[in-house]
């Protein structure tokens, strides 16, 4: 077992693995071109028949000599009669001794022949031998990675057949005790392996033909073995996890017992771990357990051995520049992937950093784009401009609605629907005050806000102090109440309960956290009796998943996330939570399409369904 790893940069890493896996060759095989989409040529490749090969009519009409026409005067018509002229469709050959083609719009047809106003030219609307693709031509050359449009061009040349390189093979294997099948319930400590079937379509996205082999026990004779067995069937093999340094982490092991490891930790973050050593000519990776990681390993390390051992470059993701919109620190350690949503506000493309840790695989789901922190750089500041490589079509991102503060589960809904109509709801929680605050930075379309006053007022005052002009959107009442375990065995009732359970709290500045701090001041509780309060979660959904695991008995939360886990719910009162806005959106197609939304008959249908909800008025208010 290695005792560290010693981490080379990204650039380096990626110069070894090019070096390195140029030599690892593909076989040639010819392949029906019609089935020939995304296959790289072998060879450059010729046109075997002209195209057009015959010479052939440009248009409907007739064809003719031209010398026949050259009286022709819109005063002084010529008739041409039977045998001086024929009928051709576009695309027909040519009849012999015709030289030129007329338009059937400039032509009349009469029983004597057809009449004709203006001189012909030579050659006119005929297609001549090869005008398309002439006999011989290089139609594409070699390395090329063939397209729809050239399909058309190979077909049309006469080649039937195309010399093309073997699809590359990249071997798959899951290793870990905790590892079970799809489809198996996981048990406590088991986790589902889905990492091997994300890498299995990326190697499909790039073209290559990935080999998913069964999921390996942490067993080092094991993990040898099938590894030794895929060297044997691929042309690069993945040992996916055990790439760091703990009890049945063997990768590095593997890799060396196997071949000649290259390297062993790269400066990149999430994804360090990861190694490469060349076995029996053939490339095998480490890449680490973490789903985050493994995915930017397969895509910054893994793909450059493909695209090399291919000779062509699979696709890049586009890149766009933005505007950061919070500050993110970062070590000087490692080049670090950001995940980060986009939005447009006001023409400004802003992007907002979710979610860092390796193992969140929802952040790469939920992202709209990746950045890069230069490992020379100690972080990236609020409002600087940076590089963004998207993870989805930038117009998604256009239709898009941020929506920033604080969560709830109706989002999810709106969300769903507006994306039926065209639309994109993209959530952001970080809280009714993160929510506000956001909304006068310009960083947010809309913000859910659930604020109680001292005075017992939602939103307004709040609106009012940090934010001037805006506009409030009065939403949904909703019922609040405490999450506690089925059947309420601690028989939480009131506030003044919480000093005797074990509490999970919200984030400071949630609306949720300023209602059970209303109460607790109401009834003078100190919030040092409370145990847990300074426990922390984002979402109602966080808060009820703690009390469902056991590991908090009360949390104060909505109706709908207590469902959700399986939860008793305890209701404590209604709370206003509603959307604000500034002016300038109210007339914007996105949060017209939002306003449509909620107010559907499908929407409040939902409502009901889940319960707890009220609709509000739906009046704006400023
Ligand atoms: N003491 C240290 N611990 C860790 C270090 C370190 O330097 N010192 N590095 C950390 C970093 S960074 C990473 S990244 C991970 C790498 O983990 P491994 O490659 O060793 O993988 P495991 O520990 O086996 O698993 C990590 C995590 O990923 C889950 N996993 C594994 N395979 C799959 C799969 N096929 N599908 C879905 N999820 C999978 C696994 O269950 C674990 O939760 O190590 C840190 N630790
Ligand atoms: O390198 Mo690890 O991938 O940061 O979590």
């Amino acid at each position: 077992m290695a005792l560290f790893l010693k981490n080379i940069d990204l650039s380096e890493a990626r110069e070894i693995i090019k070096n390195e896996c140029s030599n690892i060759k593909l076989k040639v095989e010819y392949i029906d071109t019609r089935e020939a989409l995304g296959r790289v040529t072998a060879e450059p490749i010729f046109s075997k028949i002209s195209s057009p090969h015959f010479i052939a009519s440009a248009m409907d009409g007739i064809a003719t000599k031209f010398i026949y026409t050259l009286d022709a005067d819109i005063n002084r018509p010529v008739l041409l009669k039977n045998g001086q002229y024929e009928v051709v469709d576009t695309g027909d050959p040519i009849p012999e001794g015709f030289d030129c083609v007329i338009m059937v719009e400039d032509i009349q047809t009469t029983d004597e022949g057809v009449i004709i106003r203006k001189p012909a030219h030579p050659y006119q609307n005929i297609r001549p031998v090869g005008e398309d693709i002439p006999m011989g031509a290089m139609i594409i050359p070699s390395n090329h990675k063939i397209r729809a449009i050239d399909i058309a061009s190979l077909l049309a040349g006469g080649v039937n057949k195309v010399p093309v390189f073997e699809k590359v093979r990249v071997g798959i294997i899951p290793t870990g005790d905790e590892l079970v099948d799809v489809g198996t319930m996981p048990k406590r400590g088991e986790l589902i392996d889905f990492n091997s079937w994300t890498f299995a379509a990326l190697v499909k996205e790039w073209g290559g033909e990935p080999i998913r082999y069964d999921i390996v026990k942490d067993d080092f004779e094991k993990i040898k073995k099938v590894a030794q067995r895929a060297l044997e069937e691929c042309h690069i093999v993945i040992v996916n996890a055990g790439s760091a340094k703990g009890r049945g982490d063997f990768a590095e092991d593997i890799l060396s017992i196997l071949g000649e490891l290259k390297f062993h930790g790269v400066s990149i973050k999430p994804g360090r771990p990861a190694s490469f050593s060349m076995a029996e000519g053939k490339a095998i990776f480490g890449v680490p357990g973490y789903p985050v990681s493994a995915y930017f390993v397969m895509e910054n390390i893994v793909k450059v051995g493909f695209d090399t051992v291919l000779k062509a470059k699979t696709e890049e993701k586009r890149v766009v520049e933005a505007i950061l919109t919070k500050k993110i620190n970062s070590s000087l350690k490692n080049d670090e992937f950001v995940r980060v949503k986009l939005g447009k506000v006001k023409d400004k493309l802003i992007a907002s950093p979710i979610g860092r840790g390796a193992g969140v695989t929802m952040s790469l789901t939920t992202a709209d784009g990746v950045l890069v922190i230069d490992k020379n750089k100690e972080g990236l500041e609020a409002g600087e401009k940076v590089s963004v490589r998207l993870l989805r079509d930038i117009k998604d991102v256009d239709s898009t609605l941020v929506c920033i503060g604080s969560h709830d589960v109706v989002l999810d809904i709106i969300s769903d629907m507006m994306n039926k109509r065209g639309f994109n709801l993209n959530s952001t929680h970080v809280g009714s005050m993160g929510g506000i605050m956001a909304l006068k930075r310009g960083e947010t379309h809309i913000a859910p806000v659930h604020l109680l006053d001292e005075k017992g007022e939602y939103n307004t005052s709040y609106l009012k102090r940090y934010l001037g002009d805006f506009a409030l959107l009065k939403f949904i009442k909703r019922v609040q109440g405490f999450m506690v375990q089925k059947g309420n065995p601690l028989n939480i009732k009131g506030f003044k309960d919480l000093k005797r359970v074990r509490f999970v709290n919200r984030q400071k500045g949630s609306g949720t956290r300023m209602l059970l701090d209303y109460h607790l001041n109401k009834l003078s509780i100190n919030v040092k009796e409370i145990n847990g309060y300074e426990r922390e979660e984002i979402t109602h959904l966080n808060v009820a998943a703690q009390i469902a695991s056991g590991s908090a008995d009360c949390g104060l939360g909505v109706l709908s996330a207590a469902q959700f886990m399986g939860l008793e719910f305890i209701p404590v009162c209604f709370e206003e939570y509603d959307i604000a806005i500034t002016r300038d959106m109210l007339y914007d197609e996105r949060f017209k399409c939002f306003l449509e939304v909620v107010k559907s008959e499908e929407f409040k249908n939902k409502l009901y369904e889940i319960g707890g909800y009220e609709i509000n008025s739906l009046d704006i208010i400023y």
